[in-house]
């Protein structure tokens, strides 16, 4: 039996803010030592000799090449274990970050196209989940996400194919490369999962323009957007951001590893935070992009100068725009105000 790594979650220096993460993608928090670990155990061979070479490949030039990898590593997800183990690693992370409860994206097509069926990942994700607030002290939240390059087609029938596990699923989601594949492709699964009771996330305004966060916003009825960086190339956009209170899960490191920005230091956070933006900090897809929850917190701070307050309202931020019950909400407000 090949041993799966112990979790080393790297702890910050100092106690970190309470938080949740509302932008994770849990195949993004696939580290090189589980990769390799899960390669074994299931005689998966992967196009790389050693962890050292695998994360030199981490070297990103947009959102696509990043993907290009992202995909190609899922090989190693074979069984519910391998879904089970992975949650669980992100989840021991996690806590050491700060997070006290973590909504959670995960990409059904990426591995039902390889011959692994939904109900393996949902099964194997759930079992880490549901053992998160024993195990972790952590609430959690599982999101189901669109691939927006596959067609919609290919998303109504994710959709069939998971209504099983609804009850396991609070919210769907749309991402993977965004520009050429608008949110208006996926109306109609939206309009599906909204009548199944779920709430609804896009991915919109990473690389792909301000027109297609009013598309989320206005064709798929969406309750959040995912980066929403572009909002501010568009006055009347962010007016609407802002009167409707609609929150956006901003991943600095993210935004710099595949360059949306050039720079932490030109990252557009202050001026979200300054045009009165609910904007909450996240990790994204932390193995790839050098950071986790409270890291992205830590390099904001740094890079840009933001005070003990702002860092607050991140973190107060990042509660009030979650799916959580309003009784959990008002403690965890409590908690970081107490903090
Ligand atoms: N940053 C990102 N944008 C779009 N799709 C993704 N899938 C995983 N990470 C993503
Ligand atoms: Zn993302």
């Amino acid at each position: 039996m090949t041993r799966v790594p112990s979790n080393s979650p790297s702890a910050p220096a100092h106690r970190p803010l309470p938080k949740a993460e509302l932008h994770l993608h849990i195949e993004g928090t696939l580290e090189p030592g589980l990769a390799f670990a899960l390669a074994e155990r299931n005689g998966v061979t992967l196009p790389y000799a050693t962890e050292d070479d695998l994360r030199r490949a981490y070297s990103f030039s947009d959102l696509q090449s990043f993907l290009n990898l992202y995909y190609a590593l899922m090989a190693v997800l074979r069984t519910e274990d391998d879904f089970a183990d992975l949650a669980d690693a992100y989840l021991a992370r996690a806590k050491e970050q700060g997070v006290r409860h973590a909504e959670i994206f995960f990409d059904p097509q990426a591995h039902t196209a390889r011959g692994v069926p939904i109900g393996t990942v949902v099964r194997g994700l759930s079992r880490a989940l549901d053992a998160a607030e024993e195990n972790h002290g952590i609430t959690t939240r599982l999101i189901m996400c669109f691939l927006r390059d596959e067609s919609a087609d290919s998303a109504l029938e994710t959709f069939e194919a998971a209504r099983p596990y609804l009850d396991r699923i609070t919210a769907v989601g749309l991402d993977s490369a965004e520009v050429g594949h608008p949110p208006s492709k996926f109306r109609e699964v939206y309009e599906l999962a909204r009548q199944a009771g779920l709430k609804c996330v896009a991915h919109a305004g990473e690389e792909g323009p301000a027109a297609y966060v009013w598309e989320a916003l206005d064709l798929l009825g969406v309750d959040r957007i995912d980066h929403g960086v572009r909002c501010l190339e568009d006055e009347r956009l962010v007016a609407r951001l802002v009167a409707d209170r609609v929150p956006l899960t901003v991943c600095p490191l993210s935004n710099v590893r595949l360059r949306v920005v050039d720079d932490l230091a030109d990252h557009p956070l202050p001026a979200m935070l300054d045009a009165g933006l609910l904007v909450t900090v996240n990790s994204d897809d932390p193995a790839y992009f050098g950071g986790y929850a409270d890291d992205n917190f830590t390099a904001v701070r740094d890079a840009l100068g933001l005070d003990e307050e702002t860092l607050r309202t991140l973190a107060r931020n990042s509660f009030l725009a979650s799916f959580l019950d309003e009784e959990t909400r008002a403690a965890y407000l409590k908690e970081l105000d107490t903090f």
